[in-house]
C-alpha cells in the first residue's frame, strides 16, 4: 500500500483527490492538510465519516514518518514550501500546483537530487493535455507560427496556466525563437496580444462554466492546424494522478511532466 498525504484537501484538486486516494485498492490516506481546516479528523465532516485520517492545518502538525507520497495541490504561493518539506522529510511529492518559477523548480530539483527522492511535477495530469502538448512539439516542426489559448474557470489564480507555460517551453525546444505578427504592430489597449514567451503569443480566457482547455493555433501559408483539448471534469486528471503516486517512489530525482511516467 503506498501511504498518502494530500495537501490542499479541501480545495477543488484536493478534495477529488481524496476521494480517489480513499477509493483505491492500493493507496491509504494517512494525512490530509490544509490551512482552511478546523477539523482533527476526517471523519467530523460529514463527507468524510468513518475515516479517522488525521487533519493537519499547519505544516509542523503534520505526522510525516507515516507517508510515502504528498499530493499537492494548493497555491502557487504555497506549493514551493510544501515541496521542499516533503523533500526534506523523505516523502516523494506528486504535485499538481501550478505557478512556481523556473528558479524555484531548479531549486526543489536540487535538493531531491541530493536526498535521492523521486518526485514529479505535472503542470498537467490530464491525458488529452499531455498528447495536445506533445503533438503540438511535433507540429511546430513545420508550423513555427503558433498561439495558444488557454480558457479555464474564473476562480484560477495564475495566468497563464501551467500547461500553455509548458506548452510554450516544448516548442522552443524544436522552433528557432522568433517574433510573430507585423513589427509594426501597436496594442491600442495593453495586453491585446497577450504573453509574449519568445515570440510566442499565449492568451488566458476566464469564465465561469468552464474547468480547463487549451488551444494551439498553427498557421502557415494557406494552411493552419488547430489542437484542442478538454478537460470538463476534474475527474479527468485521476488516472495521471494515481499513476503518479503508484510509479514515482521507483525513482530518484524530481521529474518534471506526466510523460515521463507513463
Ligand atoms: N496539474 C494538473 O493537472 C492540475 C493542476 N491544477 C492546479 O492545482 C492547484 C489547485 O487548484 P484548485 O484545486 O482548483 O484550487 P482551490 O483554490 O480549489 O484549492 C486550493 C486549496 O489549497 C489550500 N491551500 C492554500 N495554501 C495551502 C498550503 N500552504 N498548504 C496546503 N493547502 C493550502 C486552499 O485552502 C485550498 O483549499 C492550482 O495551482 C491549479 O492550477 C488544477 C487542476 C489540474
Ligand atoms: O487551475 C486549473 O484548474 C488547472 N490548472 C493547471 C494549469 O495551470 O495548467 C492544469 C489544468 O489546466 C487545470
Amino acid at each position: 500500500m503506498v501511504k498518502v498525504i494530500v495537501a490542499g484537501f479541501k480545495g477543488r484538486m484536493g478534495n477529488t483527490t481524496t476521494h480517489m486516494v480513499i477509493e483505491h485498492k492500493n493507496f491509504e490516506l494517512v494525512g490530509v492538510f490544509d490551512p482552511r481546516a478546523t477539523e482533527k479528523l476526517l471523519s467530523e465532516s460529514n463527507e468524510f465519516s468513518g475515516l479517522d485520517v488525521p487533519v493537519a492545518s499547519k505544516l509542523e502538525d503534520i505526522d510525516t514518518n507515516s507517508a510515502d507520497v504528498w499530493v499537492d495541490f494548493t497555491s502557487p504561493s504555497s506549493v514551493y514550501g510544501n515541496v521542499k518539506f516533503a523533500i526534506e522529510h523523505g516523502i516523494s511529492p506528486v504535485v499538481g500546483t501550478t505557478g512556481m518559477t523556473d528558479d524555484q523548480v531548479a531549486e526543489l530539483q536540487k535538493i531531491a537530487l541530493t536526498k535521492k527522492i523521486g518526485g514529479l511535477i505535472a503542470p498537467n495530469f490530464g491525458i488529452s493535455a499531455v498528447l495536445l502538448m506533445q503533438f503540438a512539439q511535433q507540429a511546430a516542426k513545420y508550423f513555427p507560427n503558433v498561439e495558444i489559448i488557454e480558457m479555464h474557470h474564473d476562480n484560477k489564480l495564475d495566468a497563464p496556466s501551467g500547461t500553455a507555460i509548458n506548452t510554450a517551453k516544448l516548442i522552443a525546444e524544436v522552433r528557432t525563437p522568433k517574433e510573430q505578427g507585423n513589427p509594426e504592430e501597436k496594442e491600442t489597449l495593453a495586453g491585446a496580444r497577450g504573453a509574449n514567451y519568445e515570440g510566442m503569443h499565449i492568451h488566458s480566457v476566464r469564465l465561469p462554466g468552464y474547468v480547463a482547455h487549451e488551444q494551439v493555433l498553427f498557421g502557415s501559408e494557406g494552411e493552419a492546424l488547430t489542437i484542442r483539448q478538454d478537460s470538463f471534469d476534474r475527474s479527468s486528471f485521476m488516472s495521471g494522478v494515481a499513476v503518479a503516486i503508484e510509479k514515482i517512489q521507483d525513482h530518484d530525482e524530481l521529474l518534471v511532466g506526466l510523460e515521463h511516467i507513463l
